[in-house]
């Protein structure tokens, strides 16, 4: 990515005119829109998009030697990645509406305020981002590698679908679109965001705030800054968070805690990429990448209202969804392993070795806290940990000591009440020992892990068994 143009891929403007070239490069760059070439002679545009990396192209209808019209034949046919905006005379609609159906992504009169052609830029620039992103994703995902390992080290993991969604990272990180990032509270969605941000290599740096609980004014002071003066105790100017994150990332946490009048400025932020500081008339350009991130279910939450709907489609454009640890029960053991490391290089001690029931015990338990439960888990086990095996009772106490926090099943939910198919209700005792079976089964026959997971002491278990056996 280039570190000083926006967008990544040039914008070529194609017009006999060299007023019109003029006057619109001038008022795409005040758009933040750099990345900007210019062509007046239509016989040297081709080549033009051969040396150069275009990805958008304004054509003008009327010129001599070629016409619009018959560049963008050659352009869909040597250069269909490029995205083409025609810019015709009031008199030419049916040509350009022909164009539209050649291929053309839009079409604008020449007449038009320049700024609604730059809005429409803007919006050519998004297709071609996520074009190129599709293109990239599908390479990566045929290659089944990642080029940049490294920017996942913080992330201890051995699942395909997590692999996937670095590859999924990998194409989108260069992007200038929002990314929303999803996971239940604890998943490790903080650590995607930082190897989302040093994959970007983008110049500035990646500042956090967690908007949750900031009423509307707190959000737009600590977002967009202030001038001298601009309320009662702002004696000094103070710059917001968009100004020190530069050309890095915002990223802003628990998103779904947004108040509604804040999610309408963070909208306009958004499409318009400009924002006042608070006390100020004069607008400043925002040039970091946003990343937001929520344990909440914002597709439902839009639903109901409660999340502005135009908000979350401008959000979700790029969706990173990190599942929860009871979904990727193999990386229980490596992450166990690797907070025992940690925990014991943090205190000063040799690390402990674990009883082979421990990953039994650890595999049926849900995490509801996820990857941040495991890791305090350890923490207090190691903590109290005199050397030699770690003692499971740190463990079974921190499972046993968690409220239920099972989401309450829908009435009728066949997984929230396993009689509701059955015709006939098995007897209590029937009930009991199928239970204690499948105890059994799922602790490979452990019976204090057993025990554990039916949340009975285990000379109860066994008076059980001894009836389930006789
Ligand atoms: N795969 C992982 N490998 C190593 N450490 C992890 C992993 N996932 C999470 N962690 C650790 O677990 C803790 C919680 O992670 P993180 O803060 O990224 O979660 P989160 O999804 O952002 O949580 P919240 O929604 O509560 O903000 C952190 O200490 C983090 O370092």
């Amino acid at each position: 990515m280039n570190d000083t143009l926006y967008p990544s891929f040039g914008i070529l403007l194609v017009d006999d005119e060299p007023d019109w070239l003029y006057s619109m490069s001038i008022s795409l760059e005040r758009a933040g829109i750099t990345n900007i070439l210019t062509c007046n002679d239509s016989r040297q545009a081709l080549g033009m998009l051969a040396e150069n990396r275009v990805g958008v192209l304004l054509l003008d209808l009327t010129m001599p030697y070629l016409s619009g019209e018959e560049l963008l034949c050659r352009v869909t046919e040597e250069h269909p990645e490029v995205t083409v905006i025609i810019i015709s005379g009031l008199n030419q609609l049916e040509t350009a509406v022909n164009c539209m159906r050649s291929g053309a992504f839009d079409f604008y009169v020449k007449t038009a305020e320049e700024l609604r052609i730059v809005s429409g830029v803007r919006r050519a620039i998004h297709e071609q981002e996520l074009r190129q992103e599709n293109r990239e994703m599908r390479r990566r995902f045929l290659n089944d590698r990642l080029e940049h390992p490294e920017a996942f080290r913080d992330i201890v993991t051995a699942d395909k679908g997590m692999r996937s969604i670095f590859q999924y990272i990998e194409a989108i990180a260069s992007s200038s679109q929002p990314i929303l990032v999803t996971g239940e509270s604890g998943v490790g969605k903080e650590l995607v965001v930082r190897a989302l941000h040093r994959l970007s290599r983008r110049k500035g740096e990646l500042v956090a705030v967690n908007v949750a609980g900031l009423d509307d004014n707190m959000v737009s002071d600590t977002l967009f800054g202030h001038v001298k003066g601009a309320f009662t105790g702002a004696a000094e100017a103070r710059p917001g968070v968009i100004e020190r994150a530069g050309e890095g990332t915002l990223f802003l946490d628990e998103i779904g805690d947004l108040s509604t009048a804040s999610q309408v400025k963070l909208l306009r932020l958004l499409q318009e990429g400009e924002y006042y500081p608070v006390g100020s008339d004069r607008p400043r350009r925002m040039r970091a990448r946003v990343v937001v991130a929520t344990h909440q279910d914002l597709a439902g939450r839009q639903k109901t209202g409660e999340f502005r709907k135009d908000l979350y489609f401008r959000l979700r454009a790029h969706h990173v969804h990190i599942p929860p640890l009871r979904l990727r029960k193999d990386d229980i053991p490596l992450l166990l392993d690797h907070f025992l490391e940690e925990a014991a290089h943090e205190f000063g001690r040799k690390k402990p070795t674990v009883p082979k029931e421990m990953a039994l015990l650890l595999a049926n338990y849900d995490f509801p806290g996820n990857v941040r439960e495991l890791k305090a888990m350890v923490y207090d086990a190691v903590s109290s940990h005199q050397g030699g095996v770690l003692s499971l009772a740190a463990f079974t106490r921190a499972i046993g000591e968690r409220p239920d926090t099972t989401p309450a099943g829908q009435e009728g939910d066949p997984a929230a009440n396993p009689f509701f198919c059955a015709e006939r209700l098995p007897g209590f005792n029937e009930v009991i020992d199928l239970l204690v079976a499948e105890a059994i089964r799922r602790a490979q026959g452990n019976q204090s892990i057993a025990a554990r997971l039916l949340g009975v002491s285990q000379p109860t278990l066994s008076k059980r068994l001894k009836h389930l056996r006789t």
